[in-house]
């Protein structure tokens, strides 16, 4: 199986890939992930989608608006930063900004004076601080050699940070069995209780949402696709019915069906 993931070696993405196979190839992006999957290129993809301090991770959410590809698992690791440098001597923070956001109390704390250095990944973070020692990374500790010490650890603001990664596959290979499934619906529409009424289809059969989130359709300002998480699988007649019911609501644009799994918690 060719499996894709956020690289360099040793990002979250890289280590939670390790519960899907071995022999994981890198991409530099979430997007060139979902892509590889949809054109045929990779069999699975992993990405992060969702931080428990930070929140969405948005570059997936629109990436599995714009493929055509299909959920087929959903991991949940606990994410634990480490800040890794040459010496203690540094002016510049590098990391992925999600890693950086999840760290903002401590480096506020610690190093207030610092530079923060958006890069691609954590692992291409620690690349930066493996050839200059005037960058630190932040990172999980493992990935921390070739002269790199551990200068701290736990350096998230909270202790409980957990990090929501979907494993991508080709359509066909769309599970509808699973106690959770995925759904993204573009209305492309706007007119009062638009919401309330996509809402409503769930609510009256007692199925219970896990997320709703909106995200910009790109088309024009306040037009939105949401994303929505059910507590529930696309086999059960009650889905089956709520879906119809949003499609007929949403006609004037689509629903696309990502497909059921049952969470997965990784811990290594
Ligand atoms: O950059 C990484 O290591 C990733 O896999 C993305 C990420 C960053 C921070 C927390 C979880 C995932």
């Amino acid at each position: 199986m060719r499996i894709v993931t956020l690289g360099p070696a040793g990002t979250y993405s890289h280590r939670a890939a390790g519960a899907v196979g071995e022999g994981v190839e890198f991409r530099e992006s979430v997007t060139g992930i979902v892509e590889a999957v949809a054109t045929g290129e990779a069999d699975r993809g992993i990405v992060p989608v969702e931080n428990s301090i930070e929140g969405s991770v948005t570059e997936s959410l629109d990436a599995l608006a714009e493929f055509e590809v299909a959920v087929v698992r959903e991991l949940i690791t606990p994410i634990r930063h480490a800040l890794l440098a040459q010496t203690g001597d540094f002016s510049v923070v590098a990391s992925h900004p999600q890693a950086l956001a999840q760290c903002r109390s401590y480096l506020d704390a610690e190093h207030p004076d610092a530079t923060l250095e958006s890069v691609t990944s954590t692992a291409r973070g620690v690349e930066r601080a493996r050839e200059d020692p005037d960058v630190a990374a932040i990172a999980h500790p493992g990935t921390a050699d070739g002269g790199l010490s551990v200068l701290g650890e736990d350096i998230q603001d909270r202790t409980s940070n957990a990090t929501r990664f979907l494993v991508v596959a080709p359509t066909a290979e769309r599970s509808a069995a699973g106690g959770k499934s995925s759904l993204i619906v573009y209305p492309d529409d706007n007119h009062p209780g638009l919401l309330l009424d996509l809402l409503r289809p769930f609510a009256d059969r007692r199925i219970n949402l896990t997320r709703i989130e909106s995200r910009p359709s790109g088309e024009r300002l306040g037009d939105y696709v949401f994303h929505i998480d059910i507590e529930a699988g696309l086999y059960e007649d009650r889905t089956r019915a709520a879906v119809e019911e949003i499609e007929t609501l949403a006609e004037a644009g689509w629903v696309r069906r990502l497909g059921s799994y049952d969470t997965e918690h990784v811990v290594e």
